[in-house]
């Protein structure tokens, strides 16, 4: 059994992925994660899920709404003020400097609240955002440990991560963006129209048409860059694949002589991305200054028609002052907005691959009343049991055996044959199609999983350690262990051989994959976590891999301590060490074709047997 399985069973490690830039926008950036199907029923959700905290979603609005209120009246004051310092000047009157202060006071009272409440908006929006992406890391979290691990084979590793890590990040920092600025930039949008409307309709009719010619273009671009970005991307992938490849397989691409058909594979990839990233920032970086440029002229336009209706007295000098304020503050919420689209379908992409994940069928619950055994002996029977991975590919059928309590029951066959398969089940990792496991005589599907796996103790080939002290790795088998209890559980599988040479003894700190220790050292550090757990029942899949000789007498030795006076499932590929098993069973193709103790099955002379001649060479 591979440790892999086993991982399957614990979640995820967290993962990034590439972000992607969409045209014309800055700030935080969406993720690549292709289209949303239904964003619309998405989103509803989303804002379902939003809605628990109306209450702080109604002041958000409100502060908003007022600081965009507050903001927008500042040009046409200071409009005013010109008006009232020209017509003074032209009516040679003097300037009346008090109501010319107050219209100013008025104008910083007025930007100052403006601030204070956006950034309570801000505030609000930011908490808000923040508890919703908790509460999904929460969900997901508690999703995965109730998924069946079924589901896990049907999706690659990093999907899941991606969706945990990445979807739930892509969808907190777009709604920040959506509820702080996208309202924001409307509400502005739409305050600023209807001053311009108040100030002068003709110019206001002038400087919308300009916006849309601005929109349109940018739309345009946009449309034409946005499959380059989707190519810039899909050619990020391809080569941080090949980069990854080569680099893991450094030494394998070298002595196989593929060094020149990777270094070709990299070369047309990194032309395939430097081409599209070309043109998608070639197209995307356009946008601005076409925006920029139509935006001018029509500046231009709305100066040259309000000096003309100034000359002619049909409006004032402050109101063109304003209208001039008004026009140059267009562009930013316009421009805004039409970057939320890409923020909008990235965040719906994103959540609907979350609900996805939350939505998943679970596995089939815990019995209401769970049974357990009050001293449990450790006594296994598999009678009659049927499963199938695949509905359409038949594989336990009919498996019968029986492990007394203390028994070592090895369990041999070719690969592929159900050695793992049956582990699986032992621990209810997948749920049996027919018949019935016991443990003590208890059928396990009446009891915890939790409750069954405690029984349990594994010791896997993959010797899976986590990033930590030795001294942690051991006690990881029991929550409460004591520094004398690691002590007994590191002499006894000769772990403390090797610890106490090293300069920091048991706080020597392994990262996950155990890098500084020999896969022998990391074995014995597995079986010293399940000898320090004491279970009833144990699990070993005896390791295939070559350890040095004395490490491999040493490992066998902490083996059989370890098996002593417990019921052992040991998964054997090597018939020489299981000679002495209680019960040999002999499995292939998901039958258990024979079994019985070494003698028994040499005496038969049948597939046991036969595996026996096979391996002599290799034993002898
Ligand atoms: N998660 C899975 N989904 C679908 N099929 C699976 C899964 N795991 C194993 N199988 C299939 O079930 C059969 C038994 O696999 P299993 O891993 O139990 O064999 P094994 O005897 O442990 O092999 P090995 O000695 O190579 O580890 C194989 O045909 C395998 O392809």
């Amino acid at each position: 059994m591979s440790a892999a399985d086993l991982s399957r069973a614990q979640g995820p490690a967290p993962v990034t992925g590439p972000r992607m830039t969409p045209p014309g926008r800055g700030g935080p950036m969406p993720i690549a994660v292709g289209k949303p199907r239904n964003a619309g029923a998405t989103l509803r959700r989303l804002g379902a899920m939003l809605s628990a905290n109306r209450l702080q979603i109604v002041l958000a609005l409100s502060f908003t709404l007022g600081s965009v209120t507050l903001s927008t009246l500042g040009p046409w004051l200071l409009g005013r003020a010109t008006d009232l310092v020209i017509g003074a000047v032209s009516a040679s009157r003097a300037i009346d400097f008090g109501a010319l202060g107050q219209l100013l006071l008025l104008v910083g009272a007025l930007q100052a609240v403006a601030a204070v409440l956006n950034w309570m908006q801000a505030w609000l929006i930011n908490g808000l955002v923040q508890n919703l992406s908790r509460e999904m890391r929460r969900q997901a979290e508690d999703k995965l440990a109730r998924l069946p691990l079924p589901w896990f084979d049907r999706q690659p590793h990093g999907e899941v991560l991606s969706r945990v890590t990445n979807d739930i990040d892509n969808v907190t920092q777009s709604l920040q963006q959506l509820l702080s600025q996208l309202l924001l930039s409307l509400l502005h949008l739409i305050g600023v129209i209807a001053m311009m409307l108040l100030l002068s309709p003709l110019l206001a009719l002038a400087a919308v048409v300009s916006l849309s010619l601005s929109y349109g273009l940018a739309r345009l671009l946009a449309m034409r860059s946005q499959p380059l970005f989707v190519e810039q991307w899909r050619w990020t992938g391809v080569l941080n694949g090949e980069v990854e490849e080569n680099y893991t397989g450094h030494s394998l691409v070298k002595v196989f002589g593929h060094r020149q058909r990777a270094r070709d594979a990299f070369e047309k990839s990194n032309r395939g991305l430097s081409d599209n990233a070309l043109g998608a920032q070639f197209l995307s970086g356009v946008i601005q200054p076409a925006i920029l440029c139509i935006g001018n002229l029509a500046y231009i336009a709305v100066v040259i028609g309000g000096a003309l209706r100034v000359a002619s007295g049909a409006m004032t000098m402050g109101a063109l002052q304003a209208f001039i304020q008004y026009v140059r503050q267009l562009n930013q919420p316009v421009s805004q907005i039409s970057g939320m689209a890409a923020i909008v379908q990235s965040a719906a992409a994103s959540a609907e691959r979350i609900f996805e994940l939350l939505d998943a069928p679970e596995m089939s619950p815990e019995p209401r009343q769970p049974v357990d055994a009050a001293k449990p002996l450790g006594h296994v029977a598999f009678e009659h049991v049927r499963f199938r991975y695949d509905p359409a590919r038949p594989l336990f059928e009919d498996v019968s055996l029986e492990a007394l309590p203390g028994q070592t029951v090895a369990i041999v066959g070719p690969t592929g044959a159900g050695k793992t398969t049956l582990v699986n089940l032992l621990m209810r990792f997948y749920e049996i199609d027919g018949g019935t496991i016991r443990f003590d005589g208890i059928d396990t599907r009446t009891m915890a999983r939790e409750g069954l796996r405690r029984h349990f103790g594994m010791v896997l080939q993959d010797a899976w350690l986590f990033g930590g002290t030795i001294r942690d790795n051991i006690a990881y088998g029991k929550a409460d262990a004591t520094e004398a209890e690691i002590l007994e559980a590191a002499r006894a599988c000769h772990v403390d051989d090797f610890v106490h040479v090293l300069p920091q003894g048991y706080d020597t700190v392994l990262d996950e994959n155990g890098s500084g220790l020999s896969l022998g050292q990391r074995q014995l550090l597995t079986i010293a976590r399940a000898f320090i757990a004491r279970p009833v029942v144990l699990i070993l899949d005896e390791a295939t891999s070559s350890v040095d000789t004395r490490t491999e007498i040493l490992v066998q030795r902490a083996m059989a301590l370890l098996r002593s006076g417990r019921t052992s499932f040991v998964i054997a590929h090597r018939l020489s060490t299981i000679r002495d098993a209680d019960l040999i069973v002999y499995m292939e193709n998901g039958n258990v074709i024979e079994q019985g103790s070494h003698d028994a099955l040499m005496a038969r002379r049948g597939a046991y047997w036969r595996l026996d001649q096979f391996q002599v060479p290799a034993n002898a």
